[in-house]
């Protein structure tokens, strides 16, 4: 396992094999009722989702040119709940896969054919006959305070310290407010949704003093100037899978499982895996603050996992580590997981009627 991203001009002769019969079998399929060029992609209609699918398409064409010679993709935006619902916490809204579910379907009936989703909004059970086909290189894990204009980041000191008394931070996830308010209790909080660019003009017309993001998506939309301060994994655990992208495909389609699995980056496969086995064995809730955050050591045989449970108002708070080869990375996960979950109140996990 390395960290690097393997060079097209130092693709293996297996891999060039790979690409080259995937494509012909695609091609040839051409007629066949499973398979049909273009190739159609399904993603969500975000800005932050356009510039990861086209991001990954890039990628495959970059290991597979003569897909995009052929003009091989056809974007298919789909609307999700978790888009249609922006008045609400996802928390309230309920069930998982809130991103996904639309996407799910429509792969599941053949009216796509693969799907790029951010792994930390897809479920850790997939629908029967889906499997995550492909994992790319992690964008920065870490999150992000935004701060209102007028607020200025400390230039020593605690990374929060910036934040005045009570100041309000408007914010959607649990698990981010769990881990500030643990650190100051005396924030208050509110629902601040939508996309990313729609957080930041709420932020600068006054309605908070902060918000929280993902530093890869910042990244992403090119707004990455708009992070105030990061914060390190070990003050504000990341969600499991954060920037992370992953694409889903028909276990059955065995072409471009194939095609797909060539081109993925093992050092994510290996962290998603031990963070996504350690979200699905905690089964929290949906409003239940859970982080997990994978690293390999430079030679990428050892993964440390940090995973974070507790309440969302930070009256409970539980981090624990675990270290291990990385080929065990699911069990290591799991095992996280089975301990944290033992050492927390279960009213934690209970799926609580929304307020
Ligand atoms: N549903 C929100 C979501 N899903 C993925 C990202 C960021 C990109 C990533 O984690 O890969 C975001 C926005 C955010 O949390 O700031």
């Amino acid at each position: 396992m390395t960290a690097r991203d393997p060079q097209p001009f130092i693709l293996s002769t297996r891999l060039q094999q790979v690409a080259a019969g995937a494509v012909g079998r695609l091609a040839s399929h051409r007629a066949s009722p499973r398979h049909t060029l273009p190739l159609r992609v399904g993603t969500r209609g975000s800005p932050l989702a356009l510039v990861q699918t086209r991001a990954f398409l890039t990628r495959l064409t970059r290991f597979c040119p003569v897909l995009r010679d052929m003009g091989a993709f056809q974007e298919h935006q789909i609307n999700t709940t978790g888009d249609r619902e922006l008045g609400r916490r996802l928390a309230d809204i309920g069930g998982k896969g809130l991103f996904s579910k639309e996407i799910h379907e429509a792969l599941a009936e053949g009216r796509i054919d693969f799907a790029v989703h951010s792994l930390k909004d897809l479920e850790t059970t997939l629908p029967p006959g889906l499997v995550l086909a492909c994992t790319l290189r992690r964008e920065d894990a870490r999150d992000a305070l935004i701060l209102r204009p007028g607020l200025v980041p400390p230039r020593s000191g605690h990374p929060l310290d910036s934040l005045p008394e009570g100041a309000l931070v408007g914010c959607s996830s649990t698990r981010r407010q769990a881990q500030l308010s643990a650190m100051r209790p005396d924030l208050r909080f509110c629902l601040l949704r939508g996309n990313v660019q729609t957080r930041l003009d709420k932020l600068a017309s006054g309605v908070c003093d902060a918000t929280m993001l993902a530093l890869a998506g910042l990244r992403r939309l090119g707004m990455e100037d708009r992070a105030d301060i990061v914060l390190a994994p070990d003050i504000m655990v990341p969600a499991a899978g954060q920037g992370i992208v992953g694409v889903t495909v028909r276990e059955s389609d065995a072409e471009l499982r194939e095609l797909l699995s060539a081109i993925e980056d093992p050092v994510a496969r290996a962290v998603s895996t031990a963070e996504r086995a350690l979200l699905a064995e905690l089964d929290g809730s949906c409003r239940t603050p859970i982080g997990g955050h994978a690293q390999l050591d430079p030679s990428g045989q050892m993964l440390t996992l940090d995973g974070l449970v507790a309440r969302e108002d930070g009256s409970f708070l539980l981090r624990r580590r675990v270290s291990g080869p990385a080929r065990d990375a699911r069990r290591l996960g799991t095992e996280l997981g089975h301990s944290l979950r033992a050492d927390s109140p279960a009213d934690i996990f209970a799926d609580v009627e929304p307020v």
